[in-house]
Formats: C-alpha cells, structure tokens, sequence
C-alpha cells in the first residue's frame, strides 16, 4: 500500500511520527533535568533536548529518504555517539497515509524537496519553564542566578506564569518544493488535554496544501484585533510596528510555531515581527500550515520567502501573518515605509 502512496505524502506521515518521538525526547531531559545549556550567541541558547530531538528527527527521515535534502537548526549536535535505536522512528501516520494529494505535488521526487527542521522552537521558554519546575524556592532561585540570561523582571512574570511558558515549545517540521513550503508539522510537546476523563499530553497539527489542516480543527479569528509577537527577542523596531497595529491586545509568546497555533485556534488574528533573527526553519512549517488554512504568511514588505537549500538561513525582514488575506492587508499598510526601508538595508 505505502509505495502507491504520493511521496509527499509518505514524507508527511513520517514527519508526523518523527515529530511525536522527538517530542517525547525534549520531555525526558526537562524530567532528567540535565539540560545542557549551550550559549550559541546573543540571546540565542541550545540545549541537550534542541541537540538530541534534531538528532532523532534527522536520522529518521535521512534513513527513509535519502536524497531529500534535510537542513536543521543546530550545527553540530554531537555525531560521534551512536544514536539510540528507538530515537530511529520508522513508523508512519496511518491516516495520513490515506489523505489524497494535491495534483501537482503527485510527481515530486525526493531531489525536489528541502526539509526545515527545527527541532524546538521556543528554546528561550523551555529553559525558563526548566527554572519553574523547581519548586523549592531557593533551589529555583540558585538555578535563576546560573542562567544565561534572564532579567529579573522576567523572572517575575515567570513567577506568575503558573509554568505555562513550556506550553510555547514546539517541533516544527517544514516540507518545500520548488522554494515553497508545501506541507508541514507543528508537535506541542506539553499541550495537555482531557480525553474520556485520561490525561494526554502533546499533539501534532499537520498541514498540506490544498487539502487542509489535521490534527485538531481552526477556528475563525477573535473579534477584536488581537496581535502576537516575541516575548524574548523584542527590540525598538519590534515595538513600533506593534505600536501602529492599533491592536486591541499584544499577546507576548514564545516561539514561531506557537504564535501561527494561536492564529489557527483563534486566539490571535496577526502575527507581527518586524526584526530579523528568525530563520527559515522557524517558518518553513507554520507557512505551510496556515496557508493549508487560508492564511498567509510573508516578511514584514509583504514578500514571500523562499525555501530552496541555497537561501540564506535568516528571515532578515521579518514576519508578517495573518488568518486571512484582509487581515494581512490591513497589517501590512500600516507598517510605516522607513520602517520597511530599515529593514530591508540589513
Ligand atoms: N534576535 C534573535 N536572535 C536569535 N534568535 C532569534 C531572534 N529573534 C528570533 N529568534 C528565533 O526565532 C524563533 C522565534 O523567536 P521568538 O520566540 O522570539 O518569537 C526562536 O527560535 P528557537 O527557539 O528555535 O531558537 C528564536 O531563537
Ligand atoms: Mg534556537
Ligand atoms: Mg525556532
Ligand atoms: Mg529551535
């Protein structure tokens, strides 16, 4: 049966799998509470869960497809220990197997297409949601005084946050044919949910064009205009453009994937960041996605970006999406042109 199915396809429905695995590894570190902090540069942090979960996710689809070209965030996740057999996923999402697949993507060869991995997006909060799940005081506050950086007032709001930041984390997934992000995979490795009365923790949202999205159901935008951006990369920049949106809430959050999960349930209608730092792994997948869902997603001049293995890694103008293309409009008139011009001088 899964040779008759589409490439694509298979490619998904692995993805799928390989994204529930690399999940379950970020929560064996946080539990064993080695993280492994690494600074890799200016607000910029790995951990051994970053390292191991792309490992995993590597190794698996390389082994499955091996000549799709599979590009992934972290540099150099340590190669010289063999990898644990059972982070080597084989299985395949069943009912993704059965979706049809669009026309056009039927022929695609594994030459034709780019893998964007980034193995955990929100690294920033899953680091700050390991400082919280110390519940004795002095301890939380020994680990605080130890960490790369963190200002006291964040420190504060992670008091009061009630350990949520570790729901920002997420695996994402990105497939691109001919430079465009076609299919994709947002893991929530720590959502919790309540089925028949059993607690669950993770889910997996998938996406491919023209058939749609999977894995849980959009809903339609707030009505009020509800914005979200950066908690932990803000900038001047960042702040003007979110001063000019005339937005009736900011929502502050971690992590690419998470802000594009928060258009799809309704919770936010824009996503805005009008700064580079962003990389084309962090929106391969959630550009996927949320078109798969009728939204769009573009930099902060309205252009698409490109996902070829030759295109530079940093999303240098920026994020700019939206549920719908109204929404998208409106955002995207209401950044100033100097703006727009600064940035795309970078
Ligand atoms: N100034 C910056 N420097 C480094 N990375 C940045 C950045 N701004 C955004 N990013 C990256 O973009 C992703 C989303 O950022 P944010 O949560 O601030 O919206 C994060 O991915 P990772 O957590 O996978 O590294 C983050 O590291
Ligand atoms: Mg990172
Ligand atoms: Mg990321
Ligand atoms: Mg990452």
């Amino acid at each position: 049966m899964t040779s008759t199915v589409p490439l694509i396809v298979r490619l998904l429905a692995s993805s799928v799998s390989v994204a529930n695995r690399a999940g379950k590894i970020i929560r064996d570190v946080m539990s064993k509470g080695e993280l492994g902090i690494v600074e890799k540069g200016k607000d910029d942090l790995q951990t051994e869960a970053d390292r191991s979960a792309q490992r995993c996710i590597i190794a698996s689809l390389s082994a499955q497809f091996p000549k799709v070209n599979i590009i992934g965030e972290e540099d150099n996740p340590d190669t010289e220990d063999e990898i644990p057999s059972d982070w080597i996923v084989i299985d395949t999402d069943k009912d993704i197997l059965n979706i049809g697949c669009p026309s056009n993507l039927q022929g695609v060869k594994e030459e034709d297409i780019v893998v964007w991995v980034d193995p955990l997006d929100g690294t920033s909060e899953y680091t700050q949601g390991a400082l919280m799940l110390k519940r004795d005081p002095w301890e939380r506050w020994k680990m605080y005084l130890t960490h790369p950086f963190i200002s006291i007032k964040w420190y504060l709001s992670l008091l009061q946050s009630n350990y949520g930041f570790l729901e920002h984390v997420t695996v994402l997934i990105g497939i691109a044919v001919n430079e465009k992000p076609v299919a994709g995979v947002i893991h929530q490795p720590y959502y919790k949910t309540l089925i028949g009365g059993e607690k669950k923790i993770g889910r997996t949202i998938w996406g491919i064009q023209e058939v749609g999205v999977g894995g849980f159901t959009p809903a339609p935008p707030p009505d009020a205009l509800v914005i979200t951006t950066t908690r932990s990369h803000s900038n001047p920049m960042v702040e003007k453009a979110l001063q000019v949106m005339n937005a009736n809430q900011i929502l502050r959050v971690g992590g690419a994937g998470y802000k594009v999960l928060q258009l799809l349930e309704g919770v936010a209608s824009i996503y805005v960041f009008a700064s580079g730092g962003c990389k084309k792994w962090d929106t391969c997948a959630p550009e996927a996605i949320l078109s798969a869902a009728g939204g769009k997603l573009t930099d902060i001049l309205g252009n698409y970006y490109k996902y070829g293995a030759s295109e530079s890694r940093p999303n240098k103008t920026g994020v700019l999406a939206a549920v719908n293309n109204d929404l998208h409009s409106y955002a995207l008139n209401r950044i100033p042109e100097e703006l727009k011009d600064t940035l795309s001088k970078k």
